[in-house]
């Protein structure tokens, strides 16, 4: 028999006019001492009901719970409760309040025993210091806590914990569930945990019980969770075993929701996702750069076409319109600069965002600076050459393609690196991409960052020269990504499929060196690029032209697609649009770029192709002449940085 044994037990309430509801019916679980088990399930199903069962608050109305062999028949000193709420005395200190509940538990110590209880578990939960304050003088995080180490200082066989966390903003429940896991891994006491939170769940957990809905819920299904322990967070996110099992309980609670609202679950299996698409005329923005090659591969060679969809590809002129397109649901997708969806989704657009996903990688690098040639020819070589330049002269005007993009970061950090500010010692403007080369040659900005052929035609037309290219600061770095509304992912499950699957296709194509003076005559077309294929191939042909005579061969000046390996360059972005102010620094930084790279879609269209997709973690991250970014300690890399403001650029 096990530690804790809940057997056929079922609870039925009976209302006020005799009405019966049964809650729960056939419930059977078996728990072992010292496990860790979390319940999980649909609002209302009956988690704390059952819970409640354990505790001997309510009893079973049929079937039976035992405790180390032992029926529950009411509450007991070996169960102990936390509850969201807390329920501590208000007129005691926190003190006051455990010392309350150690003497009705172990009233036959002796006094110096109870005190020792009592400060012991002050320290468990770092309250030493608010000690001799009542429960209304402290946080909510911090009574969360006192309310724990109540229910600890009592020496329970069993800790019953329903939603200890769920009113707790999201810095201070990270850190409560910390110091739980911590706890439990010191003395592991036996703990049930009601939840809503499915990381919290995975992080603290040996199994997960996933309830049926009501009424009459049951056990539907029990996870044991594939996490080595000792744990902590960075180690389990990073284990490939997490992002999984963290789906298949999303996917499970999905269904209880559909469920529960009378629908049919969201998620078909794979096998269906070709047939019946929730949409298949689709209008897909891009912008007229060499990187928009996965979307004109896939209309030209026909990928979309082979999954059913019917794409009019829609060039905009630049992001701003991109962007717009996107939340005015104009366009169902775009090929877009990829900090755009972390900026809106984290409300840097200075109104109630819309969230978006990046969906998918579409190409890396493909970025250069240029400068006007005037700066050549007073011997400006490098990023130091413009440095020592630049005191004593007007400040020089600087086109970036958008705040929201590498170009804009890529271009802050090189400035920065040689001690210019991108805010004060030069200024930032936005430009259309394809405006950029007009405005040098009219003299109205001294350079720009931009994806080519914008750089190739300046160099070739003698209006300037490329210091750096986004390789030379960063080779490998994340460029474009397949950019969607949440909610139009949401309504569009199969459809998304499907695109995906036209773009892995289309990426697959354009990486093989034998298509690439097709894929060249494809992009330069009217339609497309609209450039002469000499600027264009100076991007896409492998070799690269710097400008007066210095050339190199780039292989990789553009790479489509290109899964992650390091998740780190996520928080790179993020770390970067936080040092120029674009967006605070989330506490919670790996749920907001969870929340954006939403990958599970392109995953899953790899795999249905056969497409095997590389494992991806997050490592740290050393860029040359950049402060190492370890994801264990975000806030020494923002530290780092002698120059860093919160301000965007102008826009022009
Ligand atoms: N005392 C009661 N009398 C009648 N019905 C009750 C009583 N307590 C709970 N219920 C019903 O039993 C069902 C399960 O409730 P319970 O609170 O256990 O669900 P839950 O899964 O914990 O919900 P949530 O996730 O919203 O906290 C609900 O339909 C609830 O209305």
């Amino acid at each position: 028999m096990a530690f804790l044994e809940i057997q056929n037990a079922g609870k039925c309430f009976i209302g006020k006019k005799g009405e019966r509801f049964e809650a729960l019916k056939g419930v059977n679980l078996q728990i072992e001492e010292g496990e860790f088990v979390s319940i999980i399930g649909h609002s209302g199903c009956g988690k704390s009901t059952l819970l409640n069962m354990i505790a001997g608050l309510n009893l079973a109305t049929s079937g039976r719970v035992t405790v180390a062999g032992v029926p529950v028949n009411g509450p007991g000193p070996d169960r102990m409760v936390a509850f969201q709420n807390h329920s501590l005395l208000p007129w005691l200190t926190v003190r006051q309040n455990i010392a309350l509940a150690v003497r009705a538990v172990h009233g036959e110590r002796g006094a110096e025993e109870q005190k020792q209880i009592v400060e012991e578990h002050l320290q468990l939960v770092q309250l030493v210091a608010a000690a001799d304050k009542k429960p209304g003088q402290i946080s909510g995080g911090m009574r969360q806590r006192v309310g724990i180490a109540r229910a600890l200082a009592t020496r329970p066989k069993v800790l019953l914990l329903d939603e200890p966390f769920g009113a707790l903003d999201a810095l201070t429940r990270g850190r409560l569930q910390e110091q739980l896991l911590k706890i439990w891994e010191a003395h592991r006491i036996t703990v049930v945990m009601v939840t809503h939170d499915v990381e919290e769940a995975l992080l603290l957990s040996d199994r997960i019980v996933m309830m049926s809905n009501g009424p009459a819920a049951r056990v539907a299904e029990v996870m044991g969770v594939e996490l080595p322990r000792p744990r902590s967070r960075m180690e389990v996110i990073n284990n490939p075993h997490y992002y999984r099992q963290r789906n298949e309980l999303l996917y499970f609670l999905s269904k209880a929701k559909k469920a529960a609202q009378g629908g049919i679950p969201r998620l078909q299996p794979a096998t269906s996702a070709s047939t019946s698409l929730e949409k298949t005329a689709l209008s897909l923005g891009f912008v007229p750069l060499s990187d928009c090659v996965p979307f004109v591969v896939a209309q030209q060679k026909g990928f979309f076409a082979e999954q059913g969809l019917n794409v009019t590809l829609v060039r905009e002129p630049g992001w701003k319109a991109i962007h717009e397109g996107l939340i005015e649901e104009r366009l169902d997708a775009a090929l877009a600069v990829t900090p755009m969806a972390l900026g809106e989704s984290l409300g840097s657009f200075r109104r109630a965002a819309v969230p978006l996903i990046a969906a998918m990688p579409l190409t890396r690098n493909g970025n250069a600076i240029t400068l006007h040639r005037r700066y050549w020819e007073q011997g400006v070589r490098s990023r130091e050459d413009f440095a020592r330049l630049l005191a004593g002269t007007r400040r020089p005007v600087l086109g970036v393609v958008s705040a929201h993009s590498m170009h804009n970061l890529l271009l802050r950090h090189w400035l920065a690196g040689a001690g210019i500010d991108p805010d004060r010692d030069v200024e930032l403007v936005v430009i259309p991409p394809p405006q950029m080369v007009a405005n040098l040659r009219a003299g109205n900005i001294d350079g720009f960052c931009s994806g080519e052929p914008w750089n190739a035609r300046a160099v070739h037309e003698g209006l300037g020269f490329v210091p750096a290219t986004s390789l030379d600061l960063w080779s490998g770095h994340p460029e474009k990504s397949l950019i969607l509304r949440q909610s139009w992912a949401d309504a569009h499950p199969r459809t998304h499929l499907a695109l995906t699957k036209a773009l892995l296709e289309a990426c697959r194509w354009a990486a093989d060196a034998s298509h690439r003076e097709e894929l060249i005559a494809l992009v330069t077309a009217k339609a497309f690029v609209n450039a002469d294929p000499i600027y264009a191939s100076l991007g896409l042909s492998g070799s690269y032209d710097y400008g007066f005579g210095r050339t190199a061969h780039l292989e990789d000046f553009n790479l489509f697609e290109g899964a992650s390996t390091n998740l780190s360059e996520r928080l790179w972005i993020l770390a970067q649009m936080a040092r120029w102010g674009l967006v605070p620094f989330p506490v919670d930084w790996q749920r907001a770029i969870e929340r954006v790279w939403c990958e599970d879609t392109y995953r899953q269209a790899a795999a249905e192709l056969g497409i095997v997709l590389p494992e991806a973690g997050y490592q740290p991250l050393a860029l040359p002449g950049d402060a190492i970014l370890d994801p264990a300690d975000p806030g020494a890399y923002l530290a780092s940085f002698a120059i860093s403001h919160p301000q965007l650029p102008a826009a022009v």
